[in-house]
C-alpha cells in the first residue's frame, strides 16, 4: 500500500515574473515533500531567485499556482507565511540588534516557548561557533557571520519548509559543513527543503532531486537517472548532465 502524502511545496504551471507582459519563467511545475532536498539549479538568470521570490508572495503567479501545505498564499496567508523559513543569499539583518537578540526576534515571530528558545538557540550557537559574537551587534559581523546568523535564524524557526537561496559561498568549511550536518538533520525529521546552488557537487551529495531550470524552463527534473537521462549521459556526475543540458539548450 502505498500512502500519498500532500507536498510541502507544490508548483504547477507557474508562468510569472516582474512584468505580465514579458514573463521569466514558464509553466513551472515541481513539488517538494516532508523529508526531502530539492537542489534548484540553472546558470546565472535561469530564473532561480524569481521562482523563489514567487514562493515567498513577493511577487504573483501570471498563471498557475503555488500551494504550502496545501494552501495558497491568498487562501491563507498566515499560515503560508509561517510554514516556511527563508535563507536569502545576501543576509538582511538589523545593524543594531545583536545576534542572540535576531534569535530572540525570531523566536518571538515564531511563537517559540522560552525552554524551547533557550535549548534551540544555544546548540546552534554552539553548532555554528558562534560563542564569542552572541552579543555583537550585526554591523560588527563579518559577512559569513552574518550569513550565520540568517542560517541560525531559519533553524531556530524549525519549519515545515525551508528555501536556502546559495548558502555556502560566505561560508567557512567548518560554516559549511555545520550547515549540511543541520539540514541532513532536519530533513530526517520530516522537513522539506529547496536549495538554490551553483556548487553543483554539493548539490548532488545532498540533495535527493534535483530542478534544472533553463531559461526560465525546466530542463529536467528528478533524481541522477532522471538528469543523465535527459541530457543522454547515463552515469555521468551532475554537474556533466548539467553542462550538457544547459549548453545544447535542451528544454523539456
Ligand atoms: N527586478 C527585476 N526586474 C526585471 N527583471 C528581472 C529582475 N530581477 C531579475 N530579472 C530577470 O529575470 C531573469 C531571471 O533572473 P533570476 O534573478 O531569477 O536568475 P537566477 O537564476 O536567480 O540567477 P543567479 O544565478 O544569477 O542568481 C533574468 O533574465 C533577469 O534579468
Amino acid at each position: 500500500m502505498t500512502i500519498v502524502t500532500e507536498p510541502v511545496l507544490d508548483i504547477e504551471h507557474l508562468t510569472g515574473g516582474y512584468s505580465p507582459r514579458r514573463p521569466v519563467l514558464h509553466d513551472i511545475s515541481f513539488r517538494v515533500n516532508a523529508g526531502e532536498m530539492i537542489g534548484l539549479i540553472g546558470l546565472n538568470g535561469a530564473g532561480k531567485s524569481t521562482t523563489i521570490k514567487h514562493i515567498l508572495g513577493l511577487m504573483r503567479p501570471h498563471k498557475g499556482s503555488i500551494k504550502v501545505k496545501g494552501r495558497t498564499l491568498d487562501e491563507q496567508p498566515e499560515s503560508y507565511r509561517a510554514a516556511f523559513a527563508y535563507v536569502p543569499e545576501t543576509p538582511v539583518l538589523f545593524d543594531e540588534l545583536t545576534v542572540e537578540e535576531h534569535l530572540r526576534l525570531t523566536g518571538m515571530a515564531y511563537g517559540i516557548g522560552e525552554r524551547d528558545y533557550e535549548a534551540r538557540s544555544a546548540e546552534l550557537i554552539g553548532q555554528f561557533q558562534m560563542e564569542a559574537k552572541r552579543g555583537a551587534f550585526a554591523s560588527h559581523l563579518s559577512k559569513g557571520m552574518k550569513q550565520k546568523v540568517m542560517i541560525m535564524n531559519a533553524l531556530l524557526a524549525e519549519p515545515a519548509l525551508y528555501i536556502i537561496d546559495e548558502p555556502f559561498l560566505g561560508l567557512d568549511p567548518l560554516g559549511i559543513r555545520s550547515l549540511l550536518e543541520r539540514l541532513v538533520e532536519v530533513k530526517r525529521r520530516g522537513a522539506a527543503i529547496l536549495m538554490s546552488s551553483h556548487i553543483l557537487s554539493t548539490v548532488e551529495a545532498y540533495c535527493d532531486r534535483y530542478v534544472v531550470l533553463h531559461h526560465g524552463r525546466i530542463a529536467a527534473q528528478g533524481g541522477l537517472n532522471d538528469i543523465q537521462e535527459a541530457a543522454g549521459m547515463r552515469g555521468a556526475s551532475l554537474e556533466d548532465a548539467f553542462f550538457k543540458l544547459v549548453t545544447e539548450g535542451a528544454s523539456r
